[in-house]
């Protein structure tokens, strides 16, 4: 790994600390918090490509898990590793990858493509895994889970549609695009 690469993968964590501190919006009927940070799961893996882009939200959960306070409303610590949100935190690293080696998969940069990868691949998967693990902790059935994250979709697509646009916008200067995606497949 080299240091560009460390650089970048620390300079996203500190990012995601830095989405963190955007207070959560807590709702009455579910534990699991509206937050910013999920904008930046959908931004890792087109930004940085899908291994840097795995690592930083790897390096993210450690850090997390050590106890930093990282995640938005100053939360932290192995506890939220078996709270209600832990299937949403597992899926960020993978969300990651998937979403950085399908938008290297294209030939031709369109918003378009980016923003169908981030609300298909980047939403589901993150719902996918997250769903699930909220109705086994909370003993809640599947569907009474699915019908809680209802309330997520419309904040979600906005934060996909604004991860599309700036991974557009960075990835179309050349200069930036030849360092951030080229040197990604080195990792
Ligand atoms: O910080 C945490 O405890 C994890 C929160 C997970 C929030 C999930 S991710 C998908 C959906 N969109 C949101 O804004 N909140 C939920």
């Amino acid at each position: 790994m080299k240091i560009l690469d460390i650089t970048l993968i620390a300079l996203f964590v500190a990012f995601m600390g830095a989405l963190g501190l955007v207070p959560p919006i807590m709702l009455s009927f579910t534990p699991v918090p509206i937050t910013l940070q999920t904008l930046g799961v959908l931004l890792a893996g087109g930004v940085l490509g899908a291994r840097r882009g795995a690592w930083s939200m790897i390096v993210f959960l450690l850090v997390v898990a050590a106890g930093i306070p990282l995640l938005s409303g100053g939360r932290g610590g192995i506890g939220v590793f078996v709270g209600p949100s832990a299937g949403y935190l597992l899926s960020y690293p993978l969300t990651a990858f998937c979403i950085g080696l399908l938008i290297s998969r294209f030939h031709q940069l369109r918003l378009w493509n980016i923003l169908l990868v981030n609300l298909t691949v980047g939403i589901f998967l993150i719902y996918l895994i997250g769903i699930p693990v909220q109705a086994f902790v909370m003993h809640i059935p599947l569907f009474k889970a699915i019908q809680l994250s209802l309330i997520y979709i419309p904040g979600d697509v906005l934060k996909a549609s604004i991860a599309s646009y700036l991974v557009f916008r960075l990835l179309k200067s050349p200069v930036i695009y030849r360092t951030l995606q080229k040197n990604a497949e080195t990792l």
